[in-house]
């Protein structure tokens, strides 16, 4: 008997299991692992992917499969595996994490259609009689012909036909005809000297394909040869020449591909740093490196030129960059070196051209994929490097199921394809630079920029002395001379405000002291309803102050500005400055960020003012001064890692100036000047604020000396779950050891969210194996109120988010 073992589309506690079909005859061969198929589910029908095949199972009498979707694997057996690896990993759903790692398409309504390749005449008869003479028609045809599901999986191997989804709405495949050669060379100057001085016109088109025997356009042909069709249709008659249908992809970034750049030379410090990595290549071995390299000092080149070493040998390149960051500068350098061996995917694509770019990694058309975090799971089979740029960007973590990380993933993959893990960044996180430390991670550094000038000097300003000095406005005097100066001399200006953690802090304008918890060294967090402060981590509470309790001012209050008011303030102090505002608002539309980008590039605007989205991986030549309006405003969001980001915020932003010829120049304003984060972002000091914050670390027990998971539960009666959360803690307490430490339950900061109330725990932990088995223990215990859809539990480890 053939069986297939089948993960069902069910997210469910009680059919997240293997499930065994039966093969039908007329399904044998077309039923293979990692192609989806419906089977009958108790009296419904459900999709389901197949894991394996195997010839028995321990089960009687076994349903059969009704029908199958894909007759070419959508999942490779690695990245079936790697479901296992992820379900484990994450205690998710099996099915969540296959559906993780394929473009949304298929999850989305679509067509299938079946394509000819071949001529007609190469194809059974019943195939001439579904076609009905079309190239292209619906693959219902093949079923209403009777056509076996096990034909057309085996004429798709052949290479005869092939079957594409077709994303319902618009874009429409585009195919235009070719003509290429039917004969070889050889042959074709034989014809050619047959012809003599007949058929002058023939002779014409294949002198062309003797000399370019590349397949070409049939329009660019003809113009080319300034020539009709029928001598073109002739030779095609005599099976001289063929005409071939070639799919033209969707590709928005076609346009600028142009002109193709080549290696530079490395700096000795580049050199140095790519040496290891080149031999990890050569050597077929999996090693993870942390390529810490000041802003400016040339990673992306280090990237390319790896890239470049692993295509050589014949194999692939993943590339993941932060979403914010694939703006076209970047997309383009990789276009502007591989030309048409990348593919791009990110979330600004519509499903229809993710899923073309998704077609050309399964189609082995592209060798190198340049994408934001689900990217990682493109299907390479012949992976030869995985590039994680910016890898402190907290975008490479999933918040929804699976809640995996992006680095995590690439290492497992790293290891099975035993090839490089490259971890590129200005300011590595704690975590990585702590690994590279102990050796587990190597450790490649750039510590000087390629154009050998020094890092911009940062300048930090106190504002509570502006407030002193009378000045009232967003912007201290140095910055507005500096304004000033960069407009006068037509240089170009960035300018950040942080809006993260927006009003919801508290700070005292006079002195900078914030709300702390006594128990977590975290701020608190401003209620605006009960009028309290609250710890989000441990829930305690207390009043907010009417003055300072430090210095007993009363300019004590939530903290936050918006982007709109600093523009407005931009346009009355500079009234000639032409101000390009990016924030959420403005580039929510698709193609904003690109075009707004583009207008700064073209020197269209004198400031660039936005969020954190304009910190990175932006590399002007006309910008000479960076400005952050607040760089506090970080510095205080409940979260442990706050002086990290803010670190890292300040870092990258500083980096946007004098990245060529110009020296550049930042201006840091904040309310807490003496704060290590911005005073060692200010010296460019990274080791140092790696050694103080892991001494903050390891005093209160934070990672990355304990690793983390978050346990959410949430239900609509605010009591039961109140009460749920004391018997989870009791259950997740009953199974840890004296090694992990357990906080809560406390009610989470986002106590309702869409009518549900919300409570929390936390664990900190050194071994997994034992947070995994109380975990397990509390799915269990909590079994039946999640299956009736009352609770609704989530496991977040190492979480980024404490809402
Ligand atoms: N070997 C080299 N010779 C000449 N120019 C180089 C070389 N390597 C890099 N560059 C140029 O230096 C500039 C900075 O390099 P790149 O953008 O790769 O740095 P980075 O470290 O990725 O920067 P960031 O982290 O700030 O985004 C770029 O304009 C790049 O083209
Ligand atoms: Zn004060
Ligand atoms: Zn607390």
């Amino acid at each position: 008997m053939a069986v297939a073992k089948v993960v069902i589309d069910v997210a469910a506690a009680a059919i997240d299991s293997l499930f065994d079909y039966e093969i039908p005859k007329n399904l044998e061969g077309s039923v293979q692992p990692g192609v989806r198929v419906i089977v009958p589910f108790g009296p419904r029908k459900v999709m389901g992917f197949v894991t394996e095949l195997t010839s028995e199972s321990q089960f009687e009498s076994l349903k059969e499969i009704i029908s199958v979707m894909d007759h070419t694997p959508v999942l490779t057996n690695e990245l079936i595996d790697l479901s296992k690896w992820l379900q484990e990993e994450t205690l998710c759903y099996r099915i969540s994490a296959m559906q993780a790692m394929l473009p949304a398409a298929f999850k989305a309504k679509y067509k299938k259609e079946v394509w000819l390749l071949a001529d007609e005449d190469e194809l059974p008869y019943a195939w001439k009689i579904a076609a009905e003479g079309r190239e292209v028609f619906p693959f219902e045809e093949l079923e209403k012909h009777q056509i076996p599901s096990s034909q057309v999986t085996r004429m798709i191997k052949e290479g005869l036909i092939d079957v594409k989804y077709i994303v319902k709405g618009k874009n429409r495949i585009k195919r235009e005809t070719y003509i290429e050669l039917a004969i070889d060379e050889q042959e074709l100057l034989e014809v050619i000297e047959d012809l003599g001085n007949r058929a002058k016109k023939q002779r014409l088109v294949l002198e062309f394909f003797s000399e370019e025997p590349q397949p070409i356009l049939l329009n660019e042909l003809i113009k080319k040869l300034q020539t009709t069709k029928s001598p073109i249709d002739q030779l095609i008659e005599k099976k001289i020449l063929k005409r071939v249908k070639k799919e033209v992809y969707r590709d928005p970034y076609q346009k600028n591909t142009a002109e193709r750049t080549k290696s530079l030379s490395l700096t000795n410090q580049q050199q140095s740093a790519i040496e290891p990595i080149h031999t990890s290549i050569d050597e077929n071995r999996h090693e993870v490196f942390l390529l810490h390299g000041v802003t400016g000092s040339g990673k992306t080149e280090i990237y390319l030129q790896s890239i470049q070493r692993v295509m050589d040998e014949g194999k692939e390149a993943i590339v993941l960059v932060p979403e914010i960051s694939l703006t076209p500068q970047m997309v383009t350098r990789f276009k502007e070196r591989f030309g048409g061996e990348v593919a791009v995917l990110h979330s600004a694509l519509s499903q229809g051209e993710k899923y073309d770019e998704w077609r050309k990694i399964q189609r082995k058309e592209v060798s190198v994929v340049v994408g934001a975090r689900s990217a990682v799971f493109a299907p390479f089979e012949n992976l030869g490097i995985i590039i994680i740029d910016e890898e402190h960007e907290t975008s490479y973590k999933q918040e929804d199921y699976p809640k995996y990380h992006a680095r995590e993933v690439a290492k497992y993959r790293g290891r099975v394809h035993q090839c490089p893990v490259v971890l590129g960044s200005a300011t590595p996180t704690l975590e990585s630079y702590a690994r590279a430390s102990k050796d587990v991670y190597t450790l490649l550094e750039l510590k000087d920029r390629v154009n050998e000038q020094d890092l911009p000097h940062i300048e930090i300003v106190d504002m509570r002395t502006e407030l002193e000095k009378g000045n009232r406005s967003m912007f201290s005097e140095s910055l507005t001379e500096k304004i000033q100066d960069r407009l006068d001399k037509n240089e170009q200006i960035v300018l950040l405000l942080n809006r993260r953690g927006y009003s919801s802090f508290v700070m005292c304008r006079e002195c900078g002291e914030t709300i702390q918890c006594e128990h977590c060294d975290i701020s608190m967090t401003y209620h605006r309803r009960h009028h309290k402060l609250k710890c989000h981590y441990c829930n305690a509470e207390r009043s907010m102050p009417k003055t300072c309790p430090n210095c007993e001012s009363d300019a004590i209050r939530f903290f936050g500005t918006g982007t709109q008011k600093v523009e407005e303030a931009l346009n009355a102090q500079f009234e000639k400055a032409r101000v390009i505002r990016m924030d959420v608002d403005t580039t929510s539309r698709k193609g904003a960020h690109e075009k707004l980008l583009g207008q700064f590039g073209r020197g269209e605007a004198d400031i660039l003012l936005g969020t954190q989205m304009i910190a990175k991986g932006l590399d002007f030549k006309n910008v000479t001064l960076v400005g952050v309006i607040a760089a506090d405003s970080m510095l205080h969001l409940p979260d442990f890692r706050a002086s990290e980001r803010s670190f890292q915020l300040l870092t990258q932003v500083s980096g946007r100036a004098g990245r060529h010829e110009l020296p550049g120049e930042v201006v840091v304003q904040t309310y807490t000047p003496e704060h290590y984060s911005v005073v060692l972002a200010s010296e460019y000091d990274y080791e140092g604020f790696f050694q103080r914050e892991m001494n903050f670390r390891k005093q209160v027990g934070y990672p990355p000396y304990y690793f983390m998971v978050l346990i959410n539960l949430s239900h609509e009666n605010h009591v039961q779950v109140n009460q749920m959360a004391n018997e989870l803690a009791n259950e997740l307490a009953k199974n840890l050891s004296q090694e992990s430490i357990l906080l809560g339950p406390t009610p989470s900061p986002m106590l309702r969210i869409k009518d549900r109330y919300r409570y929390q725990c936390m664990i900190k932990y050194k071994r997994k194996e034992e947070v995994d088995y109380a975990l397990r223990n509390v799915l269990e215990h909590f079994k039946k109120e999640v299956n009736q859809n009352k609770l609704q539990m989530t496991i977040d480890f190492d979480p980024y988010y404490f809402m």
